[in-house]
């Protein structure tokens, strides 16, 4: 279902597992900061909402989306995280370069999901223009953030219940 038809902000709250027994590394790409600190701040506070506590939350900035695979293997490697969230925007310009760096972080993302035993979530803008990438920080479609957060709670809730 397209983005303007499911706003990304707004989801079941009780469905909703607590995170406060859940460690999280959140990876943000630099490219189009304004946006990414926004989506940063958005998938921060959903993860507080429920639950989390501030010392389980372990935060790493990257140059660009392409590295964000780079940044997200880092902190499944070094730390005991039990997800880590990708958070980055890629907006068309005027080259076929936008292809190649989305074509790269979401192979890139999808491999780690393969490689490791914990989640990681695509919380990455892809967007033809500025605009649009407005719209999913924050503005009238949510925050993607928010719903890179939520996804990372349930993830980890899953992998845990069938640990078991
Ligand atoms: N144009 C955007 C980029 N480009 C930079 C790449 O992500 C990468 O850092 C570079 O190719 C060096 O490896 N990155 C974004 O995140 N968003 C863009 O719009
Ligand atoms: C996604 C990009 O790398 C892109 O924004 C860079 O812009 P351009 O294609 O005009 O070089």
């Amino acid at each position: 279902m397209a983005t303007s038809l499911q706003n990304l902000s707004i989801y079941d709250e009780q469905s909703v597992p607590s995170a406060s027994k859940m460690k999280f590394g959140i990876v943000v790409s630099e490219w189009n900061r304004p946006i990414t600190d926004a989506l940063y701040q958005g998938a921060k506070n959903t993860l507080l909402k429920h639950g989390a506590i501030e010392e389980n939350i372990i935060t790493i900035g990257v140059p660009g989306s392409f590295e964000l695979t780079a940044g997200a293997r880092l902190l499944a490697k070094k730390t005991d995280v039990d997800a880590v969230i990708c958070l980055g925007c890629v907006i068309q310009g005027d080259t076929p370069h936008f292809d190649y760096v989305c074509q790269g972080v979401t192979q890139g993302i999808t491999q780690l999901n393969v490689k490791f035993k914990i989640p990681f979530i695509f919380g990455v803008l892809t967007t033809d223009n500025q605009e649009q990438a407005e719209e999913r920080a924050g503005g009238k479609h949510g925050n993607k953030g928010d719903e890179a957060a939520i996804t990372a709670i349930k993830m980890v809730d899953l992998s845990c219940r069938l640990k078991k």
